[in-house]
Order: C-alpha cells, then sequence, then structure tokens
C-alpha cells in the first residue's frame, strides 16, 4: 500500500470508521471507511482494506464521522441575557422584536476587551459540539461606532461576518433617517469587515420598503445578501430575497404556497448532481428559535419536496434561541419537522455551506469547501460517540460529540 504525504504536511489516516457521512454531491454514506487528510485538505476516502499509509494513523473505533456543522446563522456579539423575557414568554407573552433593544444597551456598555471575550467563548461552546464553520451577524450596536465595532470583533473571530445595522430602529430615531445611516455611513464603517449585508423585514422592524433600500445600498456595495423573513407571521421578506437573488432568506415559518414556489423556481439554474449551475437562495430553518419562541416549526419537509435547498442553523442569540447547538437542531428537524437523518446533517453541513457559498471549491480554487467530505475538500471532520448520525436523533440531548478537527487541526 502507498504512503500519502506531501513535503513539509503531515497525513493523517482514520480508519476503522463505522459510517462515514460525507454529505457529497454523490450523498455517499460509507460503512467500514477510512479518510486521511493532509494538512489542512482531505486527501483521500475509501474503505478501510485500501488505506493508504500515512503519518499518523487514529483508529476510530466504530464511530461515525460527518462534517464538521457549518452554521450559518448567528448572532454572536452581545453582551447581556435576558431571562426575564424568555420566562414571560414561556408563561405565554409572544415575542417581538422589541428586545433586541435590551441587548443592545447591555452590548454597547461592555469594553472591547470583555465583548472578544464574550464572543471568543461563544465560538469555542460552538466547536466543542461539533461546529467548524461559523457565520456571525453584527445587530446589537446599531449606531455606527458599536456596528463597526461589533463587525471588526466578528472578523477575528468567526469565518464569515454579515452586517445588519438593520435589526432594529433604535428607540427616537426616525426610522427613515436611521435606514439612511443604515445605507450610508455605518455601511462604510462595517464594509472592511463584512462580506454579507442581512435586513429583519417584519412588522416591529423595517417595512418592505426600507428593506429594499438596504438590500439595494448594500448589493451596490458589493456586499452579499440575506432577508431574516417571514419569522412572525406571511410577509414580503421571501419575496424581497428571491428578487435580489439573496444567498439565504432565514426563519421562513409562515410560507404563503407562492413563497415556496418562488424559492423552488431560483434552484432551477442549479444542478444538485453537479453543484454547477447559479445557486438560488437557501431557506434557513431555525428549530431552536422556533421552539423557544413559540413559532411553528418552518416547513422543512414541504421546502425540500418543492426542490429547495435548505439550511439549519442555531441562531445563537440571547432573544429568541440561547444555544449553539446544532445537534439539538438536526435532532428536532428530524423528530419534529420530518426530514430523515440524511437530509437534517445535510441541512447542517453542505446546506450551510450553500448559504454562505462555500459549498465548492478544492485544490485549484482559492478557497476550500466546507460542508461536505471529498478530496480537496476542507478537512472539518465530527466525530461522534455513536456508530451512525442517526444516533443525533435516537437518543436527543446527549452529547455526542467525540473529537472535532478544524481545517485538519485538532480542535476537540
Ligand atoms: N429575528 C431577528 N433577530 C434575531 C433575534 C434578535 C433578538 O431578539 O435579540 C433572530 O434571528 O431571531
Ligand atoms: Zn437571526
Amino acid at each position: 500500500m502507498s504512503g500519502i504525504s506531501s513535503p513539509g504536511q503531515n497525513s493523517t489516516l482514520i480508519t476503522n470508521i463505522g459510517e462515514l457521512m460525507t454529505q457529497d454531491l454523490e450523498h455517499r454514506v460509507l460503512k467500514d471507511a477510512a479518510i486521511v487528510f493532509e494538512g489542512e485538505r482531505i486527501a483521500w476516502i475509501g474503505s478501510i482494506n485500501d488505506a493508504p499509509v500515512a503519518d499518523t494513523k487514529i483508529d476510530a473505533e466504530g464511530r461515525a464521522v460527518l462534517p464538521g456543522w457549518v452554521d450559518s446563522h448567528s448572532h454572536l456579539v452581545f453582551a447581556g441575557d435576558r431571562t426575564a423575557e424568555f420566562e414571560a414568554r414561556m408563561a405565554g407573552q409572544s415575542y417581538s422584536a422589541g428586545g433586541i433593544a435590551v441587548t443592545t444597551g447591555a452590548t454597547r456598555s461592555v469594553s472591547d476587551d470583555e465583548l472578544t471575550r464574550l464572543v471568543r467563548d461563544r465560538v469555542t461552546e460552538a466547536v466543542s459540539q461539533g461546529t467548524t464553520y461559523l457565520e456571525s451577524k453584527t445587530g446589537y450596536g446599531l449606531d455606527v461606532e458599536n456596528e463597526a465595532r461589533s463587525a471588526r470583533i466578528a472578523a477575528a473571530l468567526v469565518d464569515e461576518v454579515t452586517y445588519l445595522g438593520a435589526h432594529l430602529v433604535p428607540a427616537g430615531s426616525d426610522p427613515e433617517e436611521y435606514t439612511d445611516l443604515v445605507c450610508g455611513e455605518m455601511l462604510d464603517a462595517v464594509l472592511p469587515h463584512v462580506r454579507w449585508a442581512d435586513v429583519f423585514c417584519e412588522r416591529g422592524a423595517f417595512t418592505e420598503e426600507q428593506s429594499r433600500r438596504v438590500l439595494t445600498a448594500a448589493r451596490d456595495a458589493g456586499l452579499g445578501l440575506r432577508v431574516h423573513g417571514n419569522q412572525l407571521g406571511e410577509g414580503p421578506g421571501v419575496a424581497l430575497a428571491v428578487e435580489f437573488a439573496a444567498a439565504s432568506v432565514d426563519h421562513v415559518n409562515y410560507l404563503s404556497e407562492k413563497d415556496i414556489d418562488a424559492l423552488a423556481g431560483t434552484w432551477a439554474g442549479w444542478d444538485p448532481a453537479t453543484g454547477s449551475g447559479v445557486r438560488g437562495t437557501v431557506a434557513t430553518c431555525l428549530p431552536a428559535c422556533d421552539l423557544s419562541t413559540r413559532q411553528p416549526l418552518a416547513p422543512g419537509r414541504e421546502l425540500i419536496d418543492a426542490g429547495v435547498q435548505i439550511a439549519l442553523a442555531a441562531n445563537c442569540n440571547p432573544g429568541t434561541s440561547y444555544t449553539s447547538s446544532i445537534a439539538f437542531c438536526v435532532t428536532t428537524a428530524v423528530l419534529q419537522m420530518h426530514l430523515s437523518v440524511h437530509e437534517a446533517v445535510r441541512a447542517a453541513t453542505f446546506g450551510g455551506a450553500l448559504a454562505l457559498g462555500r459549498e465548492s471549491g478544492n485544490d485549484v480554487d482559492g478557497e476550500r469547501a466546507v460542508g461536505s467530505l471529498a478530496i480537496g475538500h476542507r478537512a472539518d471532520l465530527h466525530m461522534l460517540k455513536a456508530p451512525s448520525a442517526t444516533h443525533l436523533a435516537y437518543r436527543p440531548g446527549i452529547p455526542l460529540t467525540h473529537s472535532v478537527w478544524r481545517a485538519g487541526v485538532r480542535a476537540v
């Protein structure tokens, strides 16, 4: 058997894998498998019996290995918590966007060092549960200085940063003037740190027209787009996301047939077998948020059946979803949203990568793909304390992360 080492790159063989769920374009699930990575790059995948020699050998002892979770929607840059609001909600009060102001006050009051420590701890918490690629939004600064600070701190600690100055109109501000600020000076201030922009298009937050202005300005500034839409009722969020060819529309709790058809239409030019063509708008479902706000779970099953690519994300934030557990989201998606285990894991890996435009890329591209295991992709691996991914749903609530590699580096 041949070795598989390039000069200067240590190779690692993980062998005796009970189930290797690749989430690649062929949807391969290999039994009795092995995988080799060199540095940050996956170099080989196959059967135990054909495994090449490597510098380091790890025995998985029959455990399952999946791609690391790709969490494409979180709000990690905040201080304080909202326990009282949560308790009131559990006692019957409904969620409203107004709670964002409480977190904005707490966030503005802490030092840069403290805010950095808080974000770093949240990233560590996510990685310890199998997340290997992570997005965070701004959105609790809501003035030029604090949005720029949030973007700068996030950029140092997470993989993708989304500008969400359009999260809430701060108390005392005129909505139109605040929208001008979001589209002008605030956008300019965050631009060096962010790749995406988002708008909370919902009653109590931003109107359709204000959202359209934000999306236009962000697009003109060269940012990729996403929309928080259709969370608290049917509304214009999905249609706007489709109109602007946004990379994702997130929440999607209340969808009309027209919304689902429109989202499905965006995927007509993308070939799932080859990953080629034009990506559509990913529908990002946030089940932990739906449960914590007592909203109907997003119709993930219907979306998949209609041909929409979906993502599952934790939406970690202090108001609606104070968790970074993607495993919890996968469990809920299987038990309550009627996804198969494979579909749920796919939505939380490949689907998240699609929402972030990071699902493709190999040796010849600038960036390696994340969210699936294939040669040339980034070695982001999640080994479970279980023989198959099915245990994520079969053993709800049990912490099943055994070990994690991020870009080939052991993180857990
Ligand atoms: N929906 C908008 N933003 C957050 C919640 C923000 C908050 O309440 O603090 C979300 O995604 O659920
Ligand atoms: Zn959110």
